[in-house]
């Protein structure tokens, strides 16, 4: 059965996962209150979930605490087989995986896909890391004492995701963490619940990961949100989402009692950056992508196009003609670039933010009339850096056009807002596009290339308002560990 198929016998797997995981078991909340998931573009049902009460939460994180201290315990040599075998998974069931994202999420089918293919690949980067943790020794200035540092798990990991790409921004969390001997319990978002959470229960009860170690709650973040960051178990809660809710989640975790850290991955406002000498062909390949690839609603998406005066009119014209042919619509058919926003709360968003560009000055330079949910490509030109498109994350199929008079009034204009987390910059001299990538206040910078980038054994995250942290590679394994300094000291 694909996920287009459901009701609310929703499964994945030959697995029922319309319920809560926790400690090995699929069962019911004990909130009051049901969650009816549906697919964005249809309406359709695909789930429905009764809700997670905070003593879920709490069964959640006690089973977890359980069951850590076994599962550290396991040989890294098993622990990488499980991680692997749910990487085989992931690739075996990729199909009815992308089927789950198309209804879940209204991803189209390309998004889908990508998506399937970075959760396989931070899987296996995070099956790498048992055999690459180490400790280390050091002589010390005491005599007949030696200073050993061991780095250990860190124990039990809290992990909030939101709805744009359910599975991999959770994954991208879950799999480093049980890689390195932690157990984790996941909040994914309302809108995501099958692909946030439960299917990644499911693929790792499959891979034969021990009960308990890892756990799903499903739950509004009003409802459960406190009770899950402010939790006594976890040792650290690894947020993805939006800053104005990932600085609350921020707060609770390090002002409540039990003081907790802290991963923040947060919103964006990506600008990509069009030098007089850049390949205009490549820059406008990129920007097309960049801006509405699933409907622009990815933290990375370029949401401001900086232009330099000299190739403005030249770019300008040749980026709204392929805008203008970009596929958007029923998000299951095959081509579509655009589909569906998520809900009907970030549609009333978007559509605020139209009124807000008009209303500002900016003026429409491609449009169209929305349907349903399906807000086709908007581009804004005529955009100055005071406007609020030009300096709030937009999460939708919408891209603002700037004009600089030069290199540095570009370069003023790609940091002239609160964020910092993806970038990037088209020149033909990489030498020209490296000192300008080092000005940029950015976590990331891709030199022509679109801004939408992540590779699993590289740094991935922002600086400024765009969070804390970083994920991927070795910068994973400093986050999901914690080093525990011992001096060893030989009386004689
Ligand atoms: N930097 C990054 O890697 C990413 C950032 N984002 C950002 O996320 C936003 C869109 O995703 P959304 O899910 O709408 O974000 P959101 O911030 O509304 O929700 C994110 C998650 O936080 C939970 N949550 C909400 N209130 C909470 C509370 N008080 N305590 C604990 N958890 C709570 C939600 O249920 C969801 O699971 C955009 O701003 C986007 O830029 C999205 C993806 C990745
Ligand atoms: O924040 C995001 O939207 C997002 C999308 C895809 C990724 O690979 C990623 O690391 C983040």
């Amino acid at each position: 059965m694909t996920a287009t198929d459901l009701g609310s016998s929703a499964t994945f797997a030959g697995q029922p996962v319309a319920s809560q995981f926790i400690d090995g078991q699929w069962r019911e909340g004990r909130s009051d209150r049901v969650l009816t998931d549906t697919n964005p573009f249809d309406d359709s049902v695909v789930a429905t979930i009764r809700l997670a009460s905070a003593q879920d939460v709490d069964a959640a994180y006690t089973a977890a605490r359980a069951a850590q201290t076994g599962w550290a315990a396991t040989a890294p040599a098993e622990r990488a087989t499980v991680l692997r075998r749910a990487a085989q998974i992931l690739e075996q069931r990729r199909a009815e995986i992308i089927d789950w994202l198309v209804a879940e999420s209204g991803s189209t089918r390309i998004k889908a896909d990508t998506e399937v293919s970075l959760a396989i690949g931070i899987t296996q980067e995070a099956a790498s890391f048992p055999s690459r943790v180490h400790g280390s020794i050091f002589d010390s200035n005491t005599p007949n004492r030696e200073m050993r540092v061991y780095r250990k798990p860190i124990g039990v990991v809290g992990v909030i995701s939101p709805w744009n790409f359910p599975l991999h921004l959770s994954q991208r969390s879950v799999a480093p963490a049980l890689a390195l001997g932690n157990a984790a319990v996941i909040k994914p978002a309302s809108d995501t619940p099958v692909t946030g959470g439960l299917l990644i229960a499911r693929i790792f009860e499959e891979a034969g990961l021990p009960a308990g170690v890892l756990s799903v709650v499903i739950g509004s973040g009003s409802e459960i949100g406190d009770a899950f960051v402010e939790h006594p178990v976890p040792r650290l809660i690894s947020f993805t989402g939006s800053t104005p809710v990932g600085k609350q989640v921020g707060a609770v975790a390090t002002g409540g009692k039990h003081l907790k850290k802290v991963a923040l991955e947060l919103g964006g406002n990506a600008p990509l950056v069009v030098l007089d000498d850049a390949d205009l062909d490549a820059a406008v390949e990129a920007a097309v992508t960049g801006s509405f690839l699933h409907s622009g609603q990815i933290c990375m998406a370029v949401n401001r196009i900086i232009v330099q005066a000299p190739v403005y009119d030249d770019f300008l014209d040749r980026f709204t003609r392929a805008a203008q042919a970009v596929s958007y619509g029923d998000p299951s058919a095959d081509g579509t670039l655009v589909g569906p926003v998520v809900n009907d709360s970030q549609l009333k968003g978007l559509e605020e933010k139209i009124e807000q560009a008009r209303d500002a000055g900016a003026r429409v330079a491609l449009g169209g009339e929305i349907d349903g949910r399906v807000v086709p490509p908007h581009v804004f030109v005529d955009v100055t850096s005071d406007m609020e498109i030009a300096r709030e994350e937009i999460f939708g199929p919408m891209v603002a056009v700037l004009r600089a008079d030069d290199e540095a009034h570009a370069l003023e204009l790609a940091n002239d807002h609160e964020f910092g987390l993806s970038s990037a910059v088209f020149t033909q001299n990489i030498d020209r596009g490296l000192q300008f990538a080092h000005r940029v206040e950015a976590g990331m910078t891709f030199i022509n290339e679109m801004t939408v980038q992540d590779e699993a054994h590289v740094a991935f995250g922002g600086e400024r308002n765009s969070g804390l942290g970083r994920f991927n590679g070795e910068w994973a394994i400093e986050e999901f560990t914690a080093d525990h300094t011992i001096g060893v000291t030989r009386l004689v």
